[in-house]
């Protein structure tokens, strides 16, 4: 049953059409696997296309071609099957209930649900059940809706900028509320602007612009892909023509602090050479963060 993907998307596109006859293509043909297990980010800015994307694999949203499978089923069928659970950015709650309540009610709902005080733990809401919703935060209700997401034990989660307008600390509770939960082998896909997000917690990051994907990888694949690393040492000037010689693509960036910072697409090979074969000392490599990838990417998207 693992060699069945997760998610399997081939050639997903989706127009919307305005009032005024104008068209967006929100998603311009995308083809992803997703495996089982794996935890995975959408990251893209602002209309990048990550929202109808996820609607089309929780099977909310028809695409306009191309093909979605979620565990070898067509998107509603796994969903109705109860593999599927999403955390969707609004609405759903009932303000009256306390948080116990609420897990309660959706629980009875489900033909088959998991251990409710166990769910409660994993959420991190235990603390919080007679609490009504309408005094939540926000991170709080987020969490509870994390709850109600995990009660029919669904294989995949889908969250879709779950942390949008908490606090840091919000943010911190429920990424580990999350971090813990997805160890039992659940797959989990999330949307976020948040690079530090998924940077922190996913184990692949799925970058869209406009509509496409612009890259996909684990994260430091990412920042590579995105920026040469640098490299630096104390070096003189004068060693500058021999390296040319032997890194046709090397970039002198900078001098400074009595450093000089190189750059070339090997950068291992570049360090390394530095201290075989030069009088270069205190080298160091260093990776572009994820801002910087990010920046790259999507400018030449
Ligand atoms: N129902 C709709 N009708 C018309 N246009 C839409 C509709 N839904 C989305 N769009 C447009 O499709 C594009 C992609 O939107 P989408 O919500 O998928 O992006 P996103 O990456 O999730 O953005 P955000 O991070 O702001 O949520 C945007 O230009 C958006 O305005």
């Amino acid at each position: 049953m693992n060699h069945v993907p997760a998610i399997e998307v081939a050639q997903l596109t989706k127009r919307f059409r305005g009032p005024k006859g104008s068209v967006v293509d929100a998603v311009k043909g995308i083809d992803l696997t997703i495996r089982p297990g794996e935890i995975v980010a959408f990251l893209g800015p602002n209309g990048a296309g990550k929202t109808t994307t996820i609607d089309m694999i929780l099977g909310l949203t028809s695409p306009d071609a191309g093909d979605v499978r979620v565990f070898g089923r067509p998107a509603r069928e796994a969903a109705r099957a109860g593999r599927v659970a999403a955390v969707m950015q609004t609405g759903g709650l009932m303000d009256d209930f306390t948080v116990a309540e609420t897990v309660g009610v959706v629980a009875s709902l489900h033909d088959r649900s998991a251990d409710i005080d166990a769910v409660m733990v994993r959420a991190d809401i235990a603390d919080i059940a007679d609490r009504k919703v309408s005094r939540c935060s926000g991170g709080e209700q987020q969490r509870l809706k994390f709850a109600l997401a995990l009660l029919p034990d669904p294989d995949l989660i889908v969250l879709d900028e779950p942390t949008a307008g908490m606090d840091v600390e919000s943010r911190r509770t429920f990424w580990a509320a999350m971090r813990a939960d997805a160890r039992h082998g659940r797959t989990v896909v999330f949307a976020t602007h948040y690079l530090e997000e998924a940077d922190a917690f996913a184990d692949r990051i799925v970058m869209i612009a406009g509509g496409r994907i612009v890259a996909d990888g684990s994260t430091a694949e990412i920042r590579t892909r995105a920026s040469r690393r640098v490299v630096s040492a104390v070096l003189d000037d004068g060693a500058i023509p021999d390296l040319r010689r032997v890194f046709t693509d090397l970039e002198v960036r900078e001098r400074r602090g009595g450093r000089l910072y190189l750059s070339s697409p090997d950068s291992d090979c570049l360090a390394r050479h530095l201290l075989t074969s030069t009088d270069a000392r205190d080298v160091e490599i260093a990776a572009h963060n994820l801002e910087d990838a990010f920046v790259t990417l999507t400018a030449t998207a």
